[in-house]
């Protein structure tokens, strides 16, 4: 990819139920993505960190006048809310926002600000398929709504996100699912989403899942969102996450995934914005699923062995 990248750190937790995600910026940057960004021939350019308050200053004020539980939801709207302008800012100075999280609440804000100025795309790299709402959530965690959320599905009040931006559904394609809730599972099943299961990359393989999930993300769309959950990883290989589900896709796998996506990068520009999420830096091993987070990002932006 020939633009620049800006890197953005979502320092947010308030999305997930166990501390320690809003360090994943940290973590992502001190296994060195910006130098294996450059080595990928791309210029990575490091804005820092929106500024978020300590989850335990805050009051998770669960009792929102809305139908169903999510927790810290006014929370997470202010971070996403001034997320979507970085990125909308980026996108208009001809730039690549790569946003580091946090849980993966902060893609509500990468998509929002993605999908302004542009009929967004997506391809959902995770174990989850975090289509719940407040009244389907099992936990009332954000980082399990923002597909609804970002689609303007259920109620999350008079919340902006009630206002869908450019981002349709059937221009979204799960890739690796592995765990869904049993209310989920009927949303997943009743939308418009593409749905790539773990049974489909052990049959068909990696390379040929995302070839087809890159065609529904692109069809009709002006660009492509990526959104790399570390929980997609198989969690021997990628210990440092808050919902870990066994049966993962290996760390080759990974790679093939996100080279596939640089090769049709490459060929017709079609990444727009892309977010990491997810890494925390407390269940981690010696920061190896921070450094698997940077890797992958490299393989996304065209790092290659020869
Ligand atoms: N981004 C994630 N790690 N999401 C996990 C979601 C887990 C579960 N489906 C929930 O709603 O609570
Ligand atoms: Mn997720
Ligand atoms: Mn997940």
């Amino acid at each position: 990819m020939a633009t620049t990248v800006r890197i953005i750190g979502a320092p947010m937790d308030y999305g997930a139920d166990r501390r320690g995600v809003d360090m994943g910026p940290s973590a992502i940057r001190y296994a060195e993505v910006a130098d294996r960004l450059s080595d990928a021939g791309v210029t990575a350019v490091d804005d820092g960190d929106l500024s978020i308050p300590r989850a335990e200053e805050r009051d998770p004020n669960t009792d929102e006048p809305i139908e169903g539980t999510a927790k810290f939801l006014r929370e997470v709207e202010d971070v996403c809310t001034r997320l979507e302008e970085r990125v909308a800012e980026t996108l208009a100075d001809g730039e690549f926002p790569l946003v580091l999280g946090g849980d993966h609440s902060v893609a509500i804000g990468s998509m929002r600000g993605s999908a302004r100025e542009a009929d967004l795309g997506a391809i959902w790299f995770d174990a989850h398929a975090d289509l719940n709402t407040p009244a389907t959530s099992p936990s009332g965690n954000v980082h399990g709504m923002p597909l609804a959320a970002t689609l303007g599905r259920g109620a999350f009040g008079d919340l902006s996100w009630a206002r869908a931006p450019r981002v349709r559904e059937e221009s979204i394609a799960y890739v690796g699912l592995r765990s869904i809730d049993e209310r989920e599972r009927e949303l997943v099943r009743d939308s418009e989403m593409t749905a790539y299961t773990m049974a489909d990359i052990d049959e068909r393989g990696m390379t040929a899942v995302v070839e087809d999930a890159l065609d529904v993300a692109t069809d009709g769309t002006d660009g492509v969102h990526v959104s790399l959950d570390l929980d997609w990883v198989d969690p021997k290989t990628a210990p440092g996450v808050g919902t870990p589900v066994r049966g993962g896709v290996t760390y080759r796998e990974a790679h093939a995934a996100l080279e596939t996506v640089s090769e049709r990068h490459a060929a017709e520009e079609i990444v727009r914005s892309m977010d990491v999420v997810e890494v925390n830096p407390i269940l981690d091993e010696g920061n190896e699923t921070a450094t698997i987070a940077a890797e992958l990002t490299a393989s996304a932006f065209g790092n290659r062995i020869l």
